[in-house]
């Protein structure tokens, strides 16, 4: 690399804002200003209950992924969740540290998670992630997600992770817009032999879960 390119470098890094998470949110993760409060669905799980994997094969929660994360959400008060997940020798990045992206998925599936809460099925539309402590392999990251408004099919959430516990310090943070989708989003876009084995799923809750939308 050239002198000159070091010295643009130099200058890039001064420019940068020292931290993302001092930036405002992007317009596309504000709710605007006709959203409204989120509304728990009478028949949600009550405060406590664990909600259980909405699929067995998902890489978030399912039991039947060897390597996924296995992570276990519990309805909170309002519209809100908690969820817990061990990082995993499987899950690292750097020797010794949870990679990144699973977990922006511990996040994803957490705030997932929120929106059985309202009974409705939605996927990410948008997912930003703020990361702020490594997190070392054999950490339980506790995270804690709340839906903070809906707009039509936009639903807004955000969520944060913390190490080993409720009062264990902040390691990860995101805002989140899923939107809401009709059935068809997974029957039509999915491979044929795994709708095939959900729709077949002895397990009522889950396949309630899948169907029942906006009962
Ligand atoms: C028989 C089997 C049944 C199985 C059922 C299982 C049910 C289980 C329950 C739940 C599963 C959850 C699984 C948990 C896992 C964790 C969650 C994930 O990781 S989900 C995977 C990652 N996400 C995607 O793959 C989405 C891919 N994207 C899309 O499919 C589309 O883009 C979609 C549906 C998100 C939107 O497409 P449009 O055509 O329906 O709607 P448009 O008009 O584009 O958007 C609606 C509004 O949202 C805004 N919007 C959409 N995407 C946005 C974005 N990225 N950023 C900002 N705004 C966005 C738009 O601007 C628009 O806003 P305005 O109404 O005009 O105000």
């Amino acid at each position: 690399m050239s002198t000159e390119n070091h010295h643009r470098d130099d200058r890039d890094r001064r420019e940068r804002p020292k931290s993302a998470a001092a930036e405002p949110a992007p317009p596309s993760l504000v709710p605007p200003p006709n959203a409204l409060p989120p509304v728990r669905h009478p028949d949600a799980p009550a405060p406590g209950e664990l909600l259980g994997s909405h699929y067995d094969h998902c890489f978030g929660c399912g039991e039947g992924q060897p390597h996924g994360l296995h992570l276990q959400a519990r309805a909170g008060d309002g519209v809100t969740i908690t969820a817990e997940f061990t990082v995993q020798s499987a899950h690292q990045g750097a020797p010794g540290l949870a990679h990144g992206g699973v977990l922006a998925t511990a996040l994803d599936e957490t705030l997932g998670s929120l929106n059985w809460l309202l009974r409705v099925i939605a996927v990410t539309g948008r997912l930003e992630t703020d990361f702020v402590r490594p997190v070392p392999v054999g950490t339980v990251l506790f995270l804690q997600a709340e839906i903070t408004a809906v707009a039509g099919r936009k639903i807004y959430s955000r969520a944060q992770g913390r190490i080993g516990g409720p009062d264990g310090p902040v390691a990860v943070r995101a805002q989140a817009l899923f939107i809401e989708v009709k059935v068809e989003h997974f029957t039509e876009n999915g491979r044929a032999d795994e709708i095939r084995a959900v729709m077949s799923d002895p397990d009522q809750i889950r396949r309630v879960r899948a169907f029942e939308v906006n009962p």
